[in-house]
């Protein structure tokens, strides 16, 4: 059930065997997975709202609208950012039910299979190999037709996805003019080779998107894993409005009780877990509840006011994110985003094609196509820097390809745009704290193209964007790129970049796993928080390192594995007990 305030579960005078934090991507994973067993609780804490009835949210082609500076978005903003010519930018985020996976732009894509082999190899626990992996991804993932039901053949390879998982994944339902040509390029360009399944594990090459829409409508946590006939469960509750401030100690070196405050107001509320506390408050807010808790370098947090207890000092450390440059072409068509962007008949129209029938444009989300590459071995980075991919098939930059102007389109024009992403960056930042107020925001620093490899992958990433669009399939079709060309120098090019790059808001790593007994890291492998007990983490900022994907697909894969752990802890800890007493 969902409840709006802290009274009515007072009123119902319930103990939980589990209290998760945020009831974002992975959170909502954990809540439903661990009450599948109808003999354990679960209390899902969410600082925010239901987003059920929001246009903005529910139409996947509304993505962009959803925030920012909206009541879904936490609304925080980077420190200044010196790869961005010290430009602080606003950084989104979920806030509300289903968390980020309610206002991203839904693309879905797992990363490399060294992405993961990596995981297991940094934490020295194999389970986090794509091999082993594979089961949760699919756990995940219910692989539907598109909204349209054209034939989907040759579009993805049916043999590396879920069919019964609970997250609906499916492909573009109304084709864009761009489409054809996109393919077409693969064919023409060796360098851009076409890719079948980007979610294979090889995820070089063009694809077809795989996006987490449902019959034409956005499928997050909230709506897959707290769909109603997971809601009705006895055991599975869930408190909006409900934002924890700390976890705190109950008995030495066990946090199983957090604090938490409704709707703003200042009055504090202790609720304690009869097992565990899962934060699942995401890559900003678990290292910001952590370390508000004491959880994190002593040192630091005792020169803030904050009584230090438990000293680690990578918390809220290995801040990694995609920094993302779009490159906007001037296009000879009409048939672009734009034309409903300055009509608003069409746009009504298409409005109500969804609102009846949910074909037409808005059944998809920005783009139809994502290409993933490599900067050449012998590039002379590579004399100055160690390659920071997670090896030689996992991708450097992307290419997203959209079929209009990304923003507020210029008053005239037709576009095609394609952003570059710096997917597998050497740049690390940090979340900490500015003042010893749990309700305050955390400081932000990605540290974007800090790294001068990341700025030198950007760089070549634009190059190969204009080097894709001079292919013979966009020769009657592009007329001219908008920012950087052919004849740019490449100070011309880093201009451009510094002045235009934004986040893409993967943020990850803020609390990673590493090697059980290890001095650095947050978790051990099997989540739990390093040195105490009755407290895990299960969001992305677990991850050692970012994927070279979108992040969505990794929040889902590591909440489902997660929730196994917990049950196998859990189920081992009762038989343990039960021999106990027979001992006894
Ligand atoms: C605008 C945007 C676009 C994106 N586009 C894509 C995309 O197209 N494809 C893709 O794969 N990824 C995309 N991402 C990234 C992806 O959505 C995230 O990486 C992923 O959802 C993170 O999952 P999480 O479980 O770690 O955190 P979240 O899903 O963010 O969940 C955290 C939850 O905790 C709650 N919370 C935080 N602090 C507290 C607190 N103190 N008390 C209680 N609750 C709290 C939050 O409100 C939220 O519900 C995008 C993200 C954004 C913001």
């Amino acid at each position: 059930a969902i409840l709006e305030n802290v009274a009515d579960l007072n009123r119902l005078q319930l103990k939980f065997d589990f209290i998760v934090v945020g009831g974002g991507t992975a959170g909502n994973v954990v809540a439903n997975r661990l009450s599948e067993n109808p003999n354990h609780s679960v209390l899902v804490l969410e600082a925010g709202g239901i987003n059920a009835d929001d246009l903005n949210i529910i139409v996947p082609f509304f993505a962009p609208r959803v925030m920012p500076h909206t009541p879904r978005d936490w609304n925080y903003t980077t420190t200044s950012q010196n790869g961005f010519d010290g430009r602080s930018v606003t950084y989104n985020s979920g806030f509300g039910l289903g968390g980020s996976s309610s206002v991203n732009y839904m693309a879905y894509t797992r990363g490399s299979r060294e992405d993961y082999d990596r995981w297991a190899e940094v934490t020295g626990d194999d389970g986090w190999s794509w091999d082993n992996l594979v089961h949760y991804m699919e756990k995940n993932e219910r692989f539907s037709p598109p909204s349209d039901h054209h034939d989907t053949t040759g579009q993805f390879n049916p043999d590396v996805h879920g069919f019964d998982g609970i997250n609906t994944v499916s492909l573009e339902g109304f084709p864009t003019a761009i489409g054809s040509r996109i393919i077409a390029t693969t064919e023409q360009l060796e360098e851009y080779p076409f890719n079948l399944d980007m979610n294979s594990g090889d995820q070089l090459g063009i694809g077809w998107l795989q996006a987490t829409i449902k019959d034409g409508v956005r499928s997050s946590s909230a709506t897959s894993y707290l769909a109603p006939e997971y809601l009705s469960r006895p055991n599975l509750h869930i408190l909006l409005h409900a934002r924890v401030a700390r976890v705190l100690e109950t008995t030495p070196g066990a946090f199983r009780s957090v604090e938490f405050v409704q709707d703003g107001s200042k009055k504090l509320f202790t609720l304690t877990a009869e097992k565990e506390v899962i934060l699942s408050a995401g890559s900003i807010g678990t290292p910001n509840i952590l370390l508000h808790s004491g959880i994190g370098n002593s040192s630091t947090l005792a020169s803030l006011g904050i009584q230090p207890v438990h000293n680690l000092p990578s918390v809220g450390q290995n801040l990694s994110d995609h920094a993302l440059a779009g490159l906007p072409f001037l296009v000879n068509s009409t048939d672009t985003f734009e034309a409903a962007g300055r009509n608003a008949t069409l746009a009504t129209e298409q409005l109500d094609r969804w609102s009846t029938t949910r074909t037409g444009p808005l059944v998809d989300t920005l783009t139809s196509h994502i290409g993933w590459f490599r900067i050449p071995d012998n590039s002379s980075i590579f004399e100055k820097f160690p390659d920071p991919a997670a090896g030689s098939n996992t991708a450097h930059y992307e290419l997203i390809f959209s079929n209009g102007f990304l923003g507020p389109p210029p008053p005239t024009g037709n576009f095609l745009t394609i952003t570059t992403g710096v997917v597998s960056p050497a740049s690390r930042g940090s979340v900490t704290l500015a003042s010893n107020d749990p309700l305050s925001h955390p400081l932000i620093n990605p540290n974007y193209l800090d790294s001068e490899l990341d700025l030198f992958v950007m760089r070549e990433g634009l190059k190969s964007a204009l080097r894709f669009a001079a292919a013979p399939a966009w020769h009657d079709y592009i007329i001219s790129p908008v920012g950087v060309d052919g004849t740019s120098t490449d100070a011309e090019i880093d201009a451009y970049i510094r002045e235009n790059a934004t986040p893409i808001f993967h943020v990850s790593g803020t609390a990673s796993m590493s090697p059980k007994g290890a001095a650095w890291g947050v978790v051990d492998p099997d989540l739990s928080v390093k040195g105490l007990t009755g407290l895990r983490i299960v969001d992305l900022s677990v991850a050692p390192f970012i994927p070279a994907a979108h992040t969505q697909a990794a929040a889902y894969i590591i909440g489902e594995r997660a929730s196994d752990l917990i049950k196998e802890d859990w189920s081992q800890q009762r038989v343990s007990s039960i021999f106990n007493v027979q001992e006894y």
